[in-house]
């Protein structure tokens, strides 16, 4: 195929549909100049030879691959300052520039100032005094110094109440003497801590007067700023005293500790990135999915009719199943996510006046929304490999390296189940609240509708799904909260019987958690439908009604068990399902061209804009180091005299 032609199969599909891919781009950018802008951006950092990919770094070793990111990392540092200079709106930092799919195409073996940018620069504004802020933001932005998120430790990750290392106040001196007193105190798994940071935000158990506050954020230096070199020692570490970060609790020099207005304000950093992560999760599902569509309009396999040509894989209707429901699943993410983020932003202001009152129910959101996007980002980009077959399973598809990234969002920032745990904790007291005539807060206010009414009869619209699966999740909180207290009332003591409902109360948490998504998706899709055209406007409906319905069909145990839904309603469903299916089918390649994601982003043979994936395959393996000679030299060494002692 001489370079530069389009695959047939891709120029039919971009004929057959139905809108202009570049008026879903510019909706999704929020407008042709953001898209141009980003476009100008994506150029600037992905036609630098200095930072395009010589050979895959699948054959360099883990050293070589640290050393590689480190270089880059810094190439792309002294671009993003060049951005500034030029004033480029949106440049404010590395994050923002490189966040998601632009920084995993560059740095596709991670980043090592990652977490300088995600948690250490944001601990510090979150936590930080005002001086504090001053004394140590500027110098971060400048990367003078380069810092990381110390929370974890060997023996603890979730439980932070249970961390072990200890800052103990010494009035005499006014420092703080840090230590990780026991093996399983030791900081683990902090991105960045073992050689590229040389400051901490360490998390310690603050003693002071002989009291223990809690845990508190502590500024660390862990190497020297010229040498690199490890500060000397690891136990009892002095600090000084403005190097506890005292926004929220407080240690005066003379030792008297000033409670925080709540100690949940000490977990502000977390929040912020799991409101990220949902964004991500998206994101990266995103590109997945586009990979798989565009492979599966080229892939010709097996036979539909015999009297006709191979088909298109993605002409059958169970590879339709497998792909678009994760088209769909990106925009409800994308949909939550940017709520979410305006949710935070909106809470955060309100925290800076000393308003606590919205923050329970964003650390709820958060937990369950960070929750289920990265599980089902997950879950779906393996559904988009698994769609790809064989050459899905190449680690030159970008397949398993986007999983990969993706499954590790489902344990960091607070492991799944603990999250979901804490969203039904929240949950467990709206129903009480429910039950006691008490006002409720709007992302549970449903609870009250569905407890007056037994849900209306089938009719083929998302806002009968919506309360469908309002009635699912208010079904499974009720029936959670109502086993716990009768478990109570046979004398079970509250601790015990919590975690003899948790699975209970992590189902009801999802629950909850997916009519959000459901509900938010729509109402964003009916407040964007009269500013697009007809044909994207119909194709972003379709899209949105198929998530519904794909969502409530994933669920029938339930909605058998919490409406009054019949046998013959989930007939409708189902035919319902297939109809989107059918009716998504010509749009679907336009769709992911809508994302208008960079081929070097899609880092795919299988999901290049042309399509001509058996060629970019075979060239993709010649740029195996194993291939560069016909025979390997294990052949002489080892096989050869194997194959010889036999004769
Ligand atoms: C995407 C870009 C790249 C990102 C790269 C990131 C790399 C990864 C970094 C990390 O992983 S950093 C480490 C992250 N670690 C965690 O998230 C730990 C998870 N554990 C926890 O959050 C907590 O330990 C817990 C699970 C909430 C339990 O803690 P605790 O036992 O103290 O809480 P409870 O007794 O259950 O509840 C106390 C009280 O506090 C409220 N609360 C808990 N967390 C928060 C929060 N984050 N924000 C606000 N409020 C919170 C909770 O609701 C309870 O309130 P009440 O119900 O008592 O009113
Ligand atoms: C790629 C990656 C990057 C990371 N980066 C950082 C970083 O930069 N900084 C940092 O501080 N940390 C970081 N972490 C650590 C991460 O935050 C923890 O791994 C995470 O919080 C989970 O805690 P854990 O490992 O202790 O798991 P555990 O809590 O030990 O989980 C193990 C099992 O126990 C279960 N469990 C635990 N508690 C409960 C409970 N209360 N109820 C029910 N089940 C429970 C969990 O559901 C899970 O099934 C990173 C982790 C990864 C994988």
């Amino acid at each position: 195929m001489p370079a530069n032609t389009m695959n047939e199969d891709l120029k039919r599909e971009r004929q057959r549909c139905s809108f202009d891919p570049k008026e879903l781009t510019y909706l999704l950018d929020g407008g042709e100049e953001k898209t141009e802008e980003r476009r100008q951006r994506e150029k600037f950092f992905l036609d630098d030879p200095e930072l395009s990919e010589t050979a895959p770094s699948d054959y360099l070793s883990h050293k070589e691959k640290y050393e590689h990111a480190v270089k880059k990392a810094c190439i792309v540092f002294k671009k993003v300052q060049q951005l500034q200079a030029q004033g480029k709106a949106g440049m404010q930092n590395f994050r923002e520039v490189l966040g998601g799919q632009l920084g995993s195409a560059i740095l596709r073996d991670g980043n090592p100032l990652g977490l300088h940018y995600v948690m250490f620069i944001p601990t510090i504004m979150g936590q930080g005094t005002i001086e504090q802020q001053a004394e140590w933001i500027s110098k971060a932005w400048n990367l003078e110094i380069i810092g990381t998120y110390a929370q974890t430790e060997l023996g603890h990750g979730t439980f932070i109440r249970g961390l072990e290392t200890t800052a103990t106040y010494d009035p005499a001196t006014e420092e703080f003497v840090l230590n990780s007193p026991t093996l399983t105190s030791y900081k683990w798994w902090p991105g960045g801590l073992g050689h590229t940071a040389n400051y901490a935000v360490v998390v310690a158990q603050l003693y002071s007067q002989g009291i223990c506050h809690g845990i508190h954020p502590f500024i660390v230096q862990l190497r020297d700023e010229e040498t690199h070199l490890p500060m000397p020692g690891f136990e009892n570490v002095r600090i000084p005293w403005n190097y506890m970060l005292m926004k929220n609790g407080k240690v005066l020099k003379d030792g008297s500790y000033v409670k925080s207005p709540s100690s949940k304000l000490t977990y502000g950093t977390m929040i912020f990135v799991r409101v990220v992560i949902v964004q991500d999760a998206a994101n990266y599902l995103r590109k997945a999915v586009t990979i798989a569509t565009r492979y599966s309009a080229v892939r010709h396999q097996s036979h539909i009719k015999e009297s006709a040509p191979e088909p298109q894989i993605l002409d059958f209707v169970t590879q339709q199943h497998k792909l678009f429901p994760q088209l769909a699943t990106y925009f409800a993410l994308h949909y939550s996510g940017a709520w979410l983020w305006d949710m935070y932003n909106n809470v955060t202001s309100e925290l800076e006046s000393g308003e606590l009152d919205r923050l329970p129910e964003l650390h709820a959101l958060a937990c369950c929304l960070k929750a289920v996007s990265a599980a089902d980002a997950a879950q779906g980009i393996e559904t988009c490999r698994l769609a790809c077959g064989g050459h899905g399973y190449m680690s030159c598809s970008s397949l398993p390296i986007t999983y990969g990234l993706v499954t590790a969002m489902v344990t960091y920032e607070g492991e799944n189940t603990v999250l979901l745990l804490q969203t039904a904790r929240y949950l467990m007291k709206a129903w009480q609240n429910c039950l006691d005539g008490q006002p409720l807060t709007p992302s549970v206010q449903y609870l009250n509708s569905v407890r007056r009414s037994f849900g209306g009869v089938y009719h083929k619209s998302v806002p009968w799904i919506i309360a469908s699966m309002q009635r699912i999740a208010a079904g499974k909180i009720e029936t959670a909260h109502r086993h716990m207290n009768d478990k109570i009332k046979r004398g079970v003591n509250s601790e015990d019987a919590w975690n003899e409902t948790s699975i209970e109360l992590v189902a009801a948490s999802e629950a909850h958690c997916k009519a959000f998504i459901v509900e938010t998706y729509y109402n964003s899709v009916q407040q964007i439908v009269p500013s697009v055209s007809q044909q994207l406007g119909k194709a972003l409906t379709e899209l949105c009604e198929l998530y519904a319905v794909n969502t409530l069909l994933k669920n029938i145990g339930d909605l058998l068990r919490y409406s009054n839904v019949t046998t013959g309603d989930l007939e409708n469903l189902q035919r319902w399902l297939e109809e989107l299916l059918a009716a998504i089918r010509p749009n679907a390649v336009g769709i992911v061209d809508g994302f208008d994601i960079n081929d070097a982003i899609i880092a795919s043979p299988l999901g290049a804009y042309d399509g001509n994936v058996y060629e970019r395959l075979f060239a993709e393996v010649s740029k195996s180091p194993l291939n560069a000679k016909p025979v390997n030299e294990s052949f002489h060494k080892y096989l050869k005299p194997l194959l010889k002692s036999k004769m």
